[in-house]
Order: C-alpha cells, then sequence, then structure tokens
C-alpha cells in the first residue's frame, strides 16, 4: 500500500508562486503514476505579502503544519520593498532554520557540461561538490537582534560545540556516501577564518576531532578568502566543504554563479527531525509577474527532497523518482533548449516544467 507524505508548501513571494506552482504539479504526477507513495500538499502562508497584509510573517497556524509536515518546501520569501519595523526584510526562512534545528545547508555545486557556466572547463573535467552551510548561528545569531545606536550597531557571531559537532558529521556522513557512490574522493574540506577569529580556531578543532573519528576520509582546510578563489580556478578539487552560515551564504551563491545562476541552484536545511527545500535564490521581483522566471532551481530543490524522504523511509520508488526529476533537468541543460531567459533561451517558466514532464512521462 501507497505510503503517504504531508508537505507543508510555503509558496512565498515575487516569482515564488510561479515556480512552486509547476513544482508541486510534477511531484503531484510522479506520485500519482507510483503505487509506493502518495503526498498530500499543505499550504502554509507566510512572507512578505502575508506579513504586509496580516501584520505576521509566519503565523503560528504554518509554522504548525511545517511540524507536523514529513518535509517542508518552500519557495523564495522577501521583498525589498516589505520590511519589519527595525529596518530588516521578513525572512521566515530563517526562522523556521531556527525553529526547526535544521543545521545543515545542503548545497549542491554541479556542472555536468560547459554550455551555462562562465568557466573554461578543462576536457573531460565536472564540477560536482556540496557546500554545506551551517544554518542556524554563526554571523546569523542576532539577527533581528542586533543593537544600533547613534554611534555603533553590534551583532554577535555564535559558534556552538553542539551544532558544530552535528554538522562535521553530518558534512562526513555525506562524503562517505558520495565517495560509495562514485561522487567524490570522500574529503571534507572546513572552511573557516581561523586565522584571525577564535571563533574559528574552536570551530576547527571541533572538526579536526570529528575527522580523527573518521579515518575512511580525507579532512582538509581552507581559508575563506582563499576558498573562493580555488571555487573560481580549480572547483573540480572539491568534494564536501563545510563552513559557517555567513560564509556559506555567499560561497552558495558564487557556486550558483559557477553553475551558470541561480536558477540552476537548490538547496535542502536539513535537522535531525525536518527538513526545508528551497532553490538559493530569492524572489526576483526584477522579473516576478512576467512568466520567465526559471523554474529548475525549485525543481531540483523538490528531487533533493525525493531523496531524502526515500532515504529517511527507505522507500526506493521515492528515490528513484528524485533521481529521475534531477535527471530530467539535467538533459534540458545540456541541451540548452526549453530554458529560460536567464539561461540564454527563450522558454517560459511553464515551458519548461513541460519539457520537465516530456522527459519524464514521454510514451
Ligand atoms: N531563499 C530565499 O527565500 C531568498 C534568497 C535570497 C534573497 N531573498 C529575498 O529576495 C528578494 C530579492 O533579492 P535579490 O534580488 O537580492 O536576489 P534574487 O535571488 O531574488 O535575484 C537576483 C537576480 O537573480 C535573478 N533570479 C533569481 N532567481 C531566478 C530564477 N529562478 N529565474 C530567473 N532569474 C532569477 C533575478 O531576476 C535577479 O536578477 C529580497 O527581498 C531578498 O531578501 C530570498
Ligand atoms: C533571504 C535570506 C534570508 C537567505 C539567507 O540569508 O539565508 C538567502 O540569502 C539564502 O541563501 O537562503
Ligand atoms: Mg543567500
Amino acid at each position: 500500500m501507497a505510503r503517504s507524505f504531508n508537505i507543508a508548501v510555503f509558496h512565498g513571494d515575487g516569482i515564488g508562486p510561479e515556480i512552486m506552482a509547476p513544482t508541486c504539479a510534477l511531484l503531484a504526477q510522479l506520485a500519482e503514476a507510483s503505487d509506493s507513495y502518495d503526498l498530500r500538499f499543505q499550504d502554509a502562508p507566510a512572507g512578505a505579502a502575508h506579513y504586509a497584509k496580516t501584520g505576521d510573517s509566519l503565523p503560528e497556524g504554518s509554522m504548525n503544519t511545517a511540524r507536523a509536515a514529513d518535509a517542508i518546501l518552500l519557495s523564495a520569501m522577501g521583498l525589498p520593498s516589505v520590511r519589519y519595523p527595525d529596518g530588516t526584510e521578513i525572512s521566515p526562512q530563517i526562522e523556521l532554520r531556527k525553529a526547526l534545528t535544521l543545521f545543515a545547508g545542503v548545497r549542491p555545486v554541479t556542472v555536468r557540461t560547459d554550455r551555462h557556466t562562465p568557466l573554461k572547463l578543462p576536457a573531460g573535467r565536472e564540477i560536482d561538490f556540496v557546500l554545506v552551510r551551517e544554518s542556524t548561528e554563526g554571523l546569523f545569531y542576532t539577527q533581528g537582534r542586533g543593537e544600533v545606536t547613534q554611534d555603533e550597531a553590534r551583532e554577535t557571531l555564535l559558534i556552538t560545540r553542539e551544532i558544530s559537532e552535528q554538522l562535521f558529521r553530518f558534512a562526513f556522513d555525506l562524503a562517505r556516501s558520495r565517495k560509495a557512490a562514485g561522487r567524490g574522493p570522500g574529503k571534507v574540506t572546513c572552511v573557516d577564518k581561523a586565522n584571525v577569529f577564535r571563533a574559528f580556531a574552536f570551530f576547527r578543532e571541533i572538526f579536526d576531532a570529528e575527522a580523527a573519528r573518521n579515518p575512511d576520509l580525507l579532512a582538509d582546510h581552507a581559508y575563506v578568502d582563499a576558498t573562493a578563489l580555488w571555487m573560481v580556478e580549480r572547483p573540480w578539487d572539491f568534494d564536501v566543504m563545510v563552513t559557517e552560515n555567513m560564509f556559506g551564504d555567499i560561497l552558495s551563491d558564487l557556486g550558483a554563479g559557477l553553475m551558470g545562476g541561480l536558477g540552476l541552484a537548490p538547496s535542502a536545511d536539513i535537522g535531525a527531525n525536518h527538513a526545508v527545500f528551497q532553490p538559493c535564490h530569492g524572489s526576483a521581483p526584477d522579473i516576478a509577474g512576467t512568466g520567465v522566471a526559471n523554474p529548475f532551481a525549485m525543481i531540483l530543490s523538490a528531487a533533493m527532497m525525493l531523496d531524502w524522504l526515500g532515504l529517511r523511509h527507505e522507500n526506493a520508488a521515492m528515490q528513484r523518482d528524485g533521481a529521475r526529476l534531477r535527471a530530467a533537468v539535467e538533459d534540458i541543460i545540456a541541451q540548452g533548449t526549453d530554458v529560460t531567459p536567464d539561461l540564454g533561451g527563450r522558454a517560459r517558466t511553464d515551458d519548461a516544467a513541460q519539457a520537465v514532464r516530456d522527459r519524464l512521462f514521454a510514451p
């Protein structure tokens, strides 16, 4: 009998609803065609437009829906024009990460063809690494609670042993499973600024202790500034990199740039009991409403959701469908037709989603 999974859906702001609708439709079709799982989507209102209407950016009802769900899908949230009284933007995704302890922000960077990357890939080279961004503390710790006076502003960078240990364990486990799948040498790189900050020396010490517990895997360190350089010069040398929240936020956009843009960059924020799947990009107010948003980062994030649920619940069909969904998108990216204007194409959001559907369900 098919096992049923509840999926909380945050449709979000700007292009959010435009990329979420075709993604849910594809997922629903995959589930319908499968006799081993079923997906039930539950809307969770939140975000900047919701705040502008109601004064609440993340209603308790939506938080409860998220907590009770088997997984959470989220498109982009936030609009530059809608702000809290303190001047910061509406960002319920940060609240979700903190409230559900989603410490591991998993942001894969995959380039299999040189069609969209700004880099010149040496013959036979592919880029395939995963950035794991700590997502609950670091320099985001006082987000929304920073102290600002007339003369100075302070935010706190927090690194805890408890979260760092879980983060590094996650990164080493990921490297092990990538090695088993033949996708990397089994190497974890700790990205920090331990040459300047004691907090990062502490981060590195905890990393080294975890590395010692994983003698079957390789471990090394890199400073964050040099990492930005190496991501451009020789990105194929990375396997799993693990880093602090703000560093990961910045480096993951660089990773998106390597792939050909934010429209191709998926992510998952994973904790012990919950996970949110969302693209790395924002609500793209500059193109919202024009029907040309690239849905691939959202669809690839949905594929990561199927991977995660399938592994967690030992549902092989779900894992297979995650891989099929990713393969369909990668095929379209490699062919370069049926892509949206951000990738140099003329497809609209719905055309790009239809191209995925055609590859999945062609007779
Ligand atoms: N995860 C999130 O929800 C998230 C992430 C980043 C920014 N934001 C919010 O989104 C709003 C806009 O931020 P921004 O402009 O700095 O970043 P953005 O990611 O929304 O846009 C940056 C550029 O990339 C383009 N772009 C992004 N996604 C695209 C897609 N799927 N298809 C085609 N083009 C795409 C946009 O058109 C824009 O030119 C802000 O309010 C910001 O706080 C949200
Ligand atoms: C929109 C913003 C709050 C968010 C972050 O800073 O984490 C985004 O940039 C991301 O990368 O998911
Ligand atoms: Mg970001």
